[in-house]
């Protein structure tokens, strides 16, 4: 059943089919004594089982964790979860679904971090000082996600990783120690749930604060563009949606946060050897992309010409910092708040192992990944147009142009040093990006491949510079 079931998740990364599903970490929960409300029979009551399955893939194994539920008959409030019909231990029909779904067991995940408690071997703890309501309801956020993420309200948001590899998540590692600096462009760290996977103490789930109010980055700017679109006869600097002063303060943010995760993770020069092995990297990854995107394929020579600029960089004795860094940064990825701008899900670029997630890299990447979304945002309209007309090509140039730059100099207003002084560097880390993201849209959204392609264009182009 779980064989037919995991592929239809949006958070599963695998094959289509799975011949099977090995379960290697099983721990039903003891049932809770009903709470003083519950009006349900025992009959009706649920009982929950934490899993950790593992699945054939081409690397070797990939690891998820499930939290299963087994009712007689399922609520008509969580239908939309079911797995699917069994038999209970006892012989009685039952019906498997999602837990995660179901508000009786967000709130015993609540609870348990609230009052530091274990559930099957899953160790629950709440960062100190931190005040929860064991009693919030929580509900799952619909949307794309490549995990589950429950939200509390105050008492913040729970993100249940789903995807496992051994060791501590990122995204946990990173909100923990931007907390302790008082970031002020990050969620804060309420709790995390931990548990053992191939023997490591892994990271399960992490709940943050919740910015209830805040406005997606990409939805953010696109409605700046959009506005601009239909003001026609307008400059981007004269509508009314104009988004740069956001950009600027963006620029800053995502400086502030570089700043305090060199602080808490140390930094490191990458020496010529370093850097040659990185460039190299970048370049045969998009050797393989230009295989496989015929459009590419008239760049090939030029894109690898601009990498071998970027190793030149480092040979004529520049240094490169290195620190730890958010690793898959784009408008998507930013919350604009009440008070101001956070950066969120600080996993790393989800295709990359968790040791190169881990590892120092230059902040120049996480720079590249937000001027490629911001030239993203400011031509998304055109997408899917054919061959857009003059004055709106016009438009979209000039809207990502005037908000890259803004995000460049709140970048450089906040860190003391101008991305754009490492040209050669910032452009190959762009360039690494545009060439992923054209194999991303060649096989997911091929409407929307005009975007990167015209930034590869760009970017080898004698002229092309940063804007
Ligand atoms: N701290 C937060 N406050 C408010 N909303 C959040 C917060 N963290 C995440 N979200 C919302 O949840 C969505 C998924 O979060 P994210 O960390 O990107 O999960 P995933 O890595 O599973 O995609 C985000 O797009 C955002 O809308
Ligand atoms: O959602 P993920 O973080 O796994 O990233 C994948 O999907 C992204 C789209 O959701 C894709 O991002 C690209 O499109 C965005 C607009 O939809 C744009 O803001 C980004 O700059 C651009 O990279 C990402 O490439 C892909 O890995």
């Amino acid at each position: 059943m779980l064989a037919s079931w995991l592929p239809q998740q949006r958070w599963f990364a695998g094959r289509t089919e799975l011949a099977g599903v090995d379960i290697v970490s099983r721990h039903r929960l003891a049932a809770e004594p009903a709470a003083a409300d519950s009006a349900a029979p025992d009959a009706d009551r649920a009982e929950f089982e934490h899993l950790i399955v593992e699945v054939p893939a081409a690397d070797g194994v990939r690891r998820y964790q499930l939290w299963i539920g087994r009712r007689p008959v399922l609520p008509e409030r969580l239908t939309h979860a079911e797995i699917g019909a069994a038999a209970s231990p006892g012989g009685s029909a039952v019906v498997l679904y999602d837990a995660l779904h179901d508000p009786e067991l967000s709130a015993l995940l609540l609870r348990a971090i609230a009052e530091n408690r274990t559930l099957g071997d899953v160790t629950a703890v709440h960062r100190e000082g931190v005040m929860l309501d064991p009693s919030a309801h929580g509900f799952v956020v619909t949307g794309e996600q490549s995990n589950t993420s429950i939200i509390y309200g105050d008492s913040g948001i729970l993100k249940v990783f789903r995807r496992l590899e051994p060791g501590p998540n990122p995204d946990a590692e990173v909100h923990a120690a931007l907390a302790e600096r008082g970031s002020a462009h990050s969620a804060d760290l309420f709790g995390e749930m931990t548990g053992p996977v191939a023997g490591e103490p892994t990271t399960l789930a992490v709940l943050t604060q919740f910015f209830a109010n805040s406005a997606d980055g990409w939805q953010m700017a696109t409605a700046s563009v959009r506005d601009l679109m239909a003001e026609g006869d307008l400059r981007a600097d004269e509508v009314g949606g104009d988004f740069a002063a956001e950009s600027y303060r963006l620029g800053q943010a995502v400086a502030s946060v570089h700043h305090d995760l060199a602080e808490a993770f140390g930094t490191g020069p990458a020496d010529e050897a370093q850097l040659r092995t990185d460039v190299e990297a970048m370049a045969a990854l998009a050797a393989s992309t230009i295989d496989e995107v015929p459009e590419l394929a008239p760049y090939r020579d030029a894109v690898l010409a601009v990498f071998a600029q970027a190793t030149d960089f480092a040979r004529a004795g520049n240094t490169v910092p290195l620190q730890r860094i958010h690793g898959d940064l784009h408008l998507g990825q930013t919350l604009r708040t009440l008070t101001g701008w956070a950066v969120i899900d600080f996993e790393g670029e989800p295709s990359k192992s968790l040791q190169y997630r881990r590892a120092l890299h230059s902040p120049l990447r996480d720079v590249a990944g937000m001027l490629r979304s911001l030239d993203y945002a400011g031509h998304h309209m055109l997408a899917g147009t054919g061959q857009p007309d003059a004055q709106h090509q016009f438009r979209a140039d000039e809207w990502a142009s005037r908000n890259r730059t803004a995000f460049c100099d709140g970048y450089a207003a906040e860190a003391g040093t101008d991305p754009r002084a490492a040209d050669a560097l910032l452009r190959a880390f762009e360039l690494d990006r545009a060439v992923y993201e054209a194999g991303y849209e060649h096989n997911y959204r091929p409407s929307w491949l005009p975007i990167p392609l015209q930034a590869v264009a760009t970017l080898t182009s004698l002229g092309g510079h940063h804007d």
